[in-house]
């Protein structure tokens, strides 16, 4: 058990022996005394100072500058060439399998029409029932208009996905099963490799959801051979705020096609013939002109993945969700806060939900003083923990505080 009173200085000693520390240094606001701790990395992340000076480099020289020559001067390759860096860097994926585009809930969309096309004998789709909202309700709206059925995964509630729920649900009739890898409330990390094999043994092709682990937990797509992914890159890819998303089509799968038949997932665009022709290869997945401003700072974050290397990422966050985990323990509990995360490390990518009936009245508090976590209903707070831009007496401000709200409520 933690003794509160060392908390403190075990917070310095971790800080002053982090090796990623010093990256911290590289985001604007890091030091902003108005903002004492930030633990909402996960659903917004901090924007790179690097980014500025490529967003005024784009507008004042390539857009102001080269003008409508910047699409022929690279613009157009923007969306597939970022794809690439990101599977290097961070998703184990070999070139021409990614591409930066739309929203995720667009190519949620896209991707469920693709895989169900592939599959059209069989009429069942898999969703656990704790999934984000806009995985449900899309893939509820498609399984309504193509006739399919729905089961439901049950995941505990400070759980997720395992291999033996899904293979309770999952049979010769299963066309799909839509998953995210961390669960975005109890921040559960699936075994991506052993369900995706478990799927792909009833025959059936498994779409994963990365937004609550691309650029935090390290993955393989080719060696895992999953099918399909998608995630947003607003989290911990620091894209901004409505950056675009990103998705993952495994080569094998590439004579899919989507039902968004825009221009720029046409075969030759500008030919602007009649009738539509997908391009060979992942633009296929495309489908309007890509948003060149929006994916900027991704680049950033991407390279930065790459400097730091993902798997002193995945041991940071670790170590970070763990102390947050011993200061809760230490500092919450006492007031009633409970876990509603896996204690286990392994099973968990970078965030961590606690529980009390308090927590709704009091985040707003906890915003004024400038600590800022995540509210979820009906009784969560959140901690998100971006590794690279989040240190541990931050954490450690953070817990601290609610602890002090909590006791004055
Ligand atoms: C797991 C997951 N999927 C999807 C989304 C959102 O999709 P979109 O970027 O389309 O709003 C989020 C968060 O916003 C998420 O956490
Ligand atoms: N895109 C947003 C826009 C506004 C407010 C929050 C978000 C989030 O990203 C929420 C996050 N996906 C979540 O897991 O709760």
């Amino acid at each position: 058990m933690t003794d509160a009173a060392t908390l403190p200085s075990r917070a310095r000693r971790l800080d002053a022996e982090d090796p990623l520390a010093r990256y911290r240094a590289r985001f604007i606001g890091h030091d902003d005394p108005a903002v004492p701790a930030y633990l909402d990395g996960n659903s917004l992340g901090r924007p790179l100072a690097a980014s500025v000076q490529r967003v005024q480099e784009l507008m004042v020289e390539q857009w102001g500058g080269r003008l409508i020559r910047g699409w022929d001067e690279g613009w157009l390759e923007l969306p597939a060439q970022l794809g690439d860096e990101l599977g290097r860097t961070a998703l184990g994926a070999a070139p021409g399998q990614c591409l930066i585009a739309d929203s995720t809930t667009v190519l949620l969309y896209k991707l469920i029409h693709a895989a169900l096309s592939a599959r059209p004998g069989r009429h069942r789709v898999v969703i656990d029932r704790d999934n984000f909202p806009t995985d449900r309700y899309v893939l509820e709206g498609i399984a309504a208009e193509r006739g399919l059925e729905l089961d439901w995964l049950e995941v505990p509630y400070d759980g997720g996905a395992d291999v033996e729920l899904v293979r309770s649900v999952t049979g010769d009739q299963t066309a799909l099963v839509v998953l995210s890898h961390v669960a975005y409330r109890s921040g559960h990390l699936a075994d991506m490799r052993a369900i995706t094999e478990a799927v792909h043994d009833t025959g059936a092709l498994v779409l994963w959801d990365l937004c609550h682990s691309v650029g935090v937990v390290p993955v393989e797509l080719d060696a895992w051979e999953v099918d399909l992914a998608v995630g947003c890159s607003y989290k911990y890819l620091n894209g901004g705020p409505g950056a675009p998303a990103w998705l993952y089509v495994r080569r094998g799968h590439q004579q899919l096609t989507q039902p968004i038949q825009g221009w720029l997932g046409s075969e030759d665009p500008f030919g602007m013939g009649q009738g539509y022709s997908p391009a060979a290869g992942i633009r296929r997945f495309a489908s309007g002109t890509p948003p060149i401003i929006g994916m900027t700072a991704i680049a950033d974050m991407v390279a930065l993945i790459g400097e730091a290397g993902i798997g002193a990422i995945r041991e940071k966050s670790t170590a970070l969700t763990q102390f947050a985990l011993e200061a809760t323990d230490a500092l919450l509990a006492p007031h009633g806060v409970v876990l509603a995360s896996p204690r286990n490390p392994e099973q968990r990518g970078s965030h961590l939900t606690i529980d009390h009936p308090a927590f709704r009245k009091i985040t707003a508090r906890l915003w004024e003083r400038g600590i800022i976590p995540d509210y979820r209903n009906p009784n969560g707070l959140r901690l998100g923990l971006s590794p690279l831009s989040t240190g541990f007496e931050e954490v450690y401000r953070g817990v601290s505080a609610i602890a002090e709200e909590l006791a004055g409520d």
